[in-house]
């Protein structure tokens, strides 16, 4: 290989002949200044060189990641911001501006649809995850964007989203609906309840508390927290230290959590204790939806019975109860006290539970049902399995009451009735309604 220098030379010759002896001095300073320049010239050449490859490998590299973040999420651009602006502009005087998560959920999306009704503004959030079939999801979502409510494909998890949502919208309130419910799915997947009913909870707290203004944060606990407890009915005071299950165990640390984050940042927080909601466009994986869908085509439903044979209850609550007492606990939450991450006072704190208050058996329901859709259910009794399970819920709902107006008015049979209603429009089921056929 040849030195660099000779190549210099090559492309600098000097001119023979001229100034061969007076210049001699002078002609070997000329080469070694042009060698020197030469040399300087190439390392610059060569820097140019590098400094382009480092840029081009690093304008790459964000190409590829940008891509992969539109692939991964469909969030972002002045088009998307302007619809969250918009979706989140109240239509009446002093109205909310609300984050929905779980929008295109059950609760979610009955909550963000009464938001919308009486004029407030409405922002959904959504990652549309498959634990039950997603295209109900996308249903209830499509309803939404009729009513213009827009809903965000994306995760609580992800906080870059979430920081850009409160970066374009100073929204007064957080509903958070967004969980991995059920009770009985974590013994399948623990890790998904850990997913997101803790770091999802936690980074949207964070996201929370650092905004500026702080909204004001509720969000949806369970009666399962009351676990093991066997005082009847439920009261927020009682014991909640036994859950029974992992998903219980999760929504009890998101009470905990909340209550650190209220405690440190001055977030304004209620936690709403649900009792085994149903209606129309519910939940699949839920006894009632399971069943119905098993007694119509002719199949087996499993009922489970406690210690001693004894039926399971639950203190099953209509949704537009929930809706009501959801909505009421917007309305009477207090601010919260900090602002970009700095708590400036203390702030509310506050626990309900929303339950209907008359627990049915689980027969009695499959009874109700049989009613309704005129058709025998094949029941198939079989001891409760060990895997999170309590053996009845029953709300005592005076501090809902008192606090919230909260007043539940329907009954399981009324309710039921119109969940039977939306079931079979939606699936196009044929049901002979109120007769008995055997
Ligand atoms: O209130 C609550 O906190 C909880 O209510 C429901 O949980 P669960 O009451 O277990 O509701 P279902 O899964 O619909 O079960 C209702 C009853 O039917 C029973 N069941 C369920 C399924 C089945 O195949 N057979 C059966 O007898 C259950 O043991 C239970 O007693 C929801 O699924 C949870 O997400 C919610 O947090």
């Amino acid at each position: 290989m040849r030195p660099l220098v000779a190549e210099e030379e090559d492309l600098f010759p000097s001119t023979p002949g001229k100034f061969k002896t007076d210049h001699h001095h002078l002609h070997r300073h000329h080469r070694h200044l042009r060698r020197c320049f030469a040399s300087t010239s190439t390392t610059f050449l060569w820097a140019l060189f590098l400094i382009a490859l480092t840029a081009s490998y690093l304008s790459f590299q964000s190409l590829v990641s940008s891509g992969n973040r539109l692939l991964a999420a469909s969030w972002g651009g002045i088009q998307w911001e302007k619809q969250v602006r918009v979706s989140a502009l109240p239509r009446r005087p002093a109205g909310l501006s609300v984050l929905v998560t779980g929008a295109a959920g059950f609760v979610g999306a009955h909550v963000s649809l009464a938001l919308k009704k009486r004029g407030d503004g409405v922002v959904g959030l959504d990652n549309f995850n498959p634990y039950y079939d997603p295209s109900l999801k996308r249903s209830r979502a499509s309803l939404l964007r009729a009513q213009k409510v827009f809903v965000v494909d994306g995760d609580v998890n992800d906080a870059r989203l979430l920081a850009k949502l409160f970066d374009v919208v100073a929204f007064t309130h957080v509903m958070h609906l967004a969980a991995q419910a059920g009770v009985r799915y974590a013994i399948e997947n623990p890790h998904s309840y850990v997913h997101s009913n803790v770091a999802g909870l936690v980074g949207l707290l964070e996201a929370c508390k650092s905004a500026n203004p702080q909204p004001a944060f509720v969000w949806a606990s369970s009666s399962s927290v009351y676990g093991l407890n066997d005082k009847s009915p439920f009261s927020e005071e009682d014991r909640t230290d036994r859950p029974a299950s992992l998903y219980a165990a999760t929504k009890k640390a998101g009470e905990e959590i909340t209550h650190a984050y209220n405690h440190i940042y001055g977030l304004s927080v209620t936690g709403l204790r649900f009792f085994t909601v149903y209606g129309p466009w519910g939940r699949p994986d839920m006894a009632y939806f399971s069943f119905t869908r098993n007694i119509l085509q002719g199949k087996p439903v499993t009922i489970y019975r406690g210690k001693n044979r004894a039926d399971l209850a639950r203190d099953f609550t209509y949704i537009d109860d929930i809706v009501k007492g959801c909505l009421a606990s917007l309305d009477t939450a207090g601010k919260s006290t900090g602002s970009g991450g700095k708590k400036r006072g203390p702030a509310q704190y506050r626990v309900f539970n929303l339950g209907n208050t008359s627990p049915v058996t689980v027969p009695e329901m499959v009874s109700i049902l049989e009613r309704l859709l005129g058709v025998k259910a094949k029941r198939r009794e079989v001891e409760m399995p060990g895997n999170g399970d309590v053996p009845f819920t029953h709300a005592n709902i005076s501090s809902a009451r008192r606090e919230l107006g909260y007043k539940p008015t329907t009954d399981l049979r009324t309710g039921l009735k119109r969940f039977v209603k939306w079931y079979s429009s939606y699936y196009g089921y044929k049901y002979n309604q109120g007769k008995s056929v055997h």
